[in-house]
């Protein structure tokens, strides 16, 4: 079933030094289930593409359905979870609070916010942290606590923009496989942004790769890798081969730019 369909979809910002394209003729379709990565330089509209099926942007041209719906009838009807790259938990409200925020904000009763709580900090192994503060947690630890947040109220599709982009190299391998897991458990259409070509060829079922002027898709990889993946796949002819796709992709993609 298809989750999300986009058909020639524009989107041009006004800005004072003149319009800027920054969604160019962008045809896409993700199915139920799918973990879809999106990568390509700086200002490729990676970005602007989360944004316009999370309702928060409007394209200028073309259409947009996410579960059939028009993207603001699918956000009414909380159909995802928003991961940023900075984990934003509020320093002065514990973990569990934190996370308790938006299903108190949609008006969830206090006996289910609790239950939902505790079985998303056990999904993402923070049960023991849910009476901490932010600041008592590595970057890692916040950013899956920022990643439970999303998953608290069971929003079919998690969106998450460059979540890892700012964490070390071992810690990021760590939240990858973590990632991945928690994919395979809950069935969740993941739509992920990176800048990290290993990150998008081991994590994802498609990879779509951007260019910029105007931001649109040069190439749509369907992944031949199984679904379970250790990391050591990553030294695996077939997972350097999709790696060498991506890389031409991006290159092609700056020399028409
Ligand atoms: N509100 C806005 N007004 C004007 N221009 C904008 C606005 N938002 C984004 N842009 C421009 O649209 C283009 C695409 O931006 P977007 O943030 O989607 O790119 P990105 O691929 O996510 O980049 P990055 O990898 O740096 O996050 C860029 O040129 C950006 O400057």
């Amino acid at each position: 079933m298809t989750t999300i369909s986009a058909q020639s979809l524009d989107l041009t910002f006004p800005s004072p030094d003149g319009p800027v394209h920054a969604l160019s003729d962008i045809t896409l379709d993700i199915a139920e289930g799918e973990f879809v990565s999106f990568i390509g330089p700086s200002g490729c509209g990676k970005t602007t593409f989360l944004r316009c099926v999370a309702a928060l942007e409007t394209p200028t041209n073309g259409q947009l359905t996410v579960n059939g719906m028009s993207p603001d009838d699918a956000r009414k009807a909380r159909a995802y979870g928003y991961v940023f790259q900075a984990a934003g938990l509020y320093p002065w409200r514990t973990i569990a609070r934190n996370i308790s925020l938006p299903l108190e904000i949609m008006g969830y009763a206090k006996a289910d916010r609790a239950k939902r709580i505790d079985a998303v900090l056990e999904l993402v192994e923070l049960d023991k942290f849910a009476n901490k503060y932010p600041w008592q947690l590595s970057g890692g630890m916040q950013q899956r606590a920022s990643i439970a947040r999303a998953l608290a109220f069971d929003a079919p599709i998690l969106l998450m923009d460059e979540p890892f982009g700012a964490l070390d190299e071992i810690v990021r391998d760590r939240l990858n496989e973590e990632l991945l897991d928690l994919w395979k458990r809950t069935n969740k259409t993941t739509l992920f942004v990176t800048h990290s070509i290993p990150e998008a060829v081991y994590l994802s079922t498609k990879i779509v790769v951007m260019s910029p002027r105007p931001g649109r898709i040069t190439d749509v990889i369907d992944s031949p890798l199984p679904r379970d993946r250790p990391l050591d796949i990553r030294d695996t002819p077939e997972f350097l081969a999709v790696a060498h796709r991506v890389r031409e992709g991006l290159r092609e993609g700056m020399e028409t730019a």
